[in-house]
Parts: C-alpha cells; structure tokens; sequence
C-alpha cells in the first residue's frame, strides 16, 4: 500500500475505458511531494486520459487514486490543490492576458491586490508584459500557450498537471517555461509533466514512468532508465523510450534517429 500522507499522487489499478478501447489499464503511481514526475508515451498511450482523471475531469472506469491527500472522488476538496494545463489551453480569445488572468484569479477567489502583483510578476517572467493587454485572438500559438501555463499557477497549487507545456514555444521561450516549472518544482510544487520533449524531462525530472497502451512499461529516475536500456555504453533516454514501447516486443530493435 501507498503512504498517502507522504505521496502527492497515488494511483491503484487506474483504469479507463471508452467503448473497447482501454485508454489507461491499471496504472499505479506514488508520487512524493515536491517531486517532478515526467510522464513519457506514445500518442495515444492514455497520457491525456491519465491526468484527466487525477485531475479529477474523468471519472475512472476502475481502480482509486488520490491527489494532494483527497481521493480524486472528492473533486471539491482536491480543486483548490491542483491546477491543470491541458494540451488546448482554455482562454478567450476576446480577453487579454491579463483580463484572462483576473477572470481566473476571480474564479479561484484570490485577494484581488494580491493577485495583480501576482500576474504582474507571471506576466513579466514569461515575457508577456509587453503584450498583457493586448487580445489573445492575436497571440501566437506560443503565447497563449504561456497564458495557459500562467493561469494553471496562478493560485500557487501543490500538485500542477502540465500536459505538453512547451508545445508551440521557440527555444527561448521554452526556456522560460521550463526554468518556470524548476522554480516551482524547488519551492515545492509537486509536478506532473506529459510531455514528449525528452531533454525536458531529463532536465526537469525526478522520476520518469513511459505509458504504453496504457500501461506503464517502465518507471525510475532518467538515469536509471537509461542505463536499463544499456549495453555498457552511455545511451540515451530517447533510446529507452523507443525501447520499451518498441511494438515489435523485441528490445533494442528500435533505433534512435542516427544510430541506424
Ligand atoms: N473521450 C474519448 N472518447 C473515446 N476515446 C477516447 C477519448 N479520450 C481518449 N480516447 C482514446 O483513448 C486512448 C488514449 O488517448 P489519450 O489522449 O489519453 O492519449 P495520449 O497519450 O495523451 O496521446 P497524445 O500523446 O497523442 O496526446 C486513445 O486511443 C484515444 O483515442
């Protein structure tokens, strides 16, 4: 059995099935506090799924988990801990960054002097002040993507779920996200990232669990999923990626790109 007062995220035998489809099938997790967890798989792994249902947006087929202590059954007492930023961030094109941001901060029920501070100093750490006011219907792709990232933290949640935060961004402004995301991870914000970047991951990652078909396949910190991947040379986590959720069932059949 899982400690949960020690675990942020505990799942038993999590379990998802749309029609005879088994998106996620019996998934266990324990996640520390604080800890960054990187969630790897291929498309259509169930990765989505799974942090719908911690996030408590799906109801399980089968199987509990608990998030920041409460059953993810208690959505009411888990939504204050959590915030979520999905593969399609939800803001309003007709609002600004920041109108987004107070609409959010409202909802969540901050302390509106509190909250501006707050969304100044996001807006700024992103890189958005400059463009705070103006409509996100003209942002990029990129840039609402930083929106969506900016109101999942806004009201300073212990668990974050990020799916894909990167997606979209050029390389500086990933930088910022993931600088973002170690900051939050050291001031103790548990982090569950889905994300198919592999050296963010290996960057930001305490423990490392791969989906496949919705099962776990592997799970353990990067380096150590590395080396499980070994044939004593030094090998990536690109390389254990392709290695455990190789369809062939053959390990080490799959090449990373260039080693063929
Ligand atoms: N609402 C739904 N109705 C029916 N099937 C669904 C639904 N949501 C997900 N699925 C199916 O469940 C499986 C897992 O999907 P999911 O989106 O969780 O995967 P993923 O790992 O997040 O993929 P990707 O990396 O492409 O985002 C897929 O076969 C998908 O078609």
């Amino acid at each position: 059995m899982t400690d949960v007062s020690e675990a942020a995220i505990t799942a038993d035998g999590l379990t998802k099935r749309y029609g005879d489809v088994e998106a996620v099938d019996g998934v266990d997790l324990s996640i520390s506090s604080g800890a960054v967890y990187g969630f790897l798989g291929p498309n259509g792994a169930g990765k989505t799924t799974t942090i719908e249902m911690l996030a408590t947006l799906v109801e399980p087929t089968a199987g509990t988990a608990t998030v920041a202590g409460h059953p993810i059954s208690d959505r009411d007492a888990i939504k204050p801990h959590i915030g979520y930023l999905p593969d399609e961030p939800p803001v309003y094109d007709a609002f600004s960054a920041r109108e987004q941001l107070e609409y959010v901060a409202v909802l969540r029920g901050l302390d509106d002097d509190r909250a501006a501070d707050r969304i100044d100093e996001l807006l700024a750490r992103v890189d958005l002040a400059a463009d705070a006011d103006r409509l996100i219907d003209d942002y990029s792709q990129g840039m609402r993507q930083k929106v969506g990232l900016l109101q999942a933290l806004l009201h300073d949640p212990d668990v974050l779920f990020l799916d894909e935060p990167t997606n979209g961004l050029d390389p500086r402004a990933a930088r910022e996200v993931v600088d973002l995301i170690d900051d939050l991870a050291t001031a103790g914000t548990t982090v569950f990232l889905s994300t198919h970047v592999l050296p963010v991951v290996e960057e930001l990652a305490d423990t490392v669990g791969v989906l496949h078909e919705g099962r776990i396949v592997a799970e353990g910190a990067p380096a150590e999923l590395k080396r499980r991947a070994d044939d004593g040379s030094e090998r990536s986590l690109e390389r254990a990626f392709l290695e455990v959720t190789d369809e062939s069932g053959v390990v080490g059949a799959t090449a990373a790109p260039g080693e063929r």
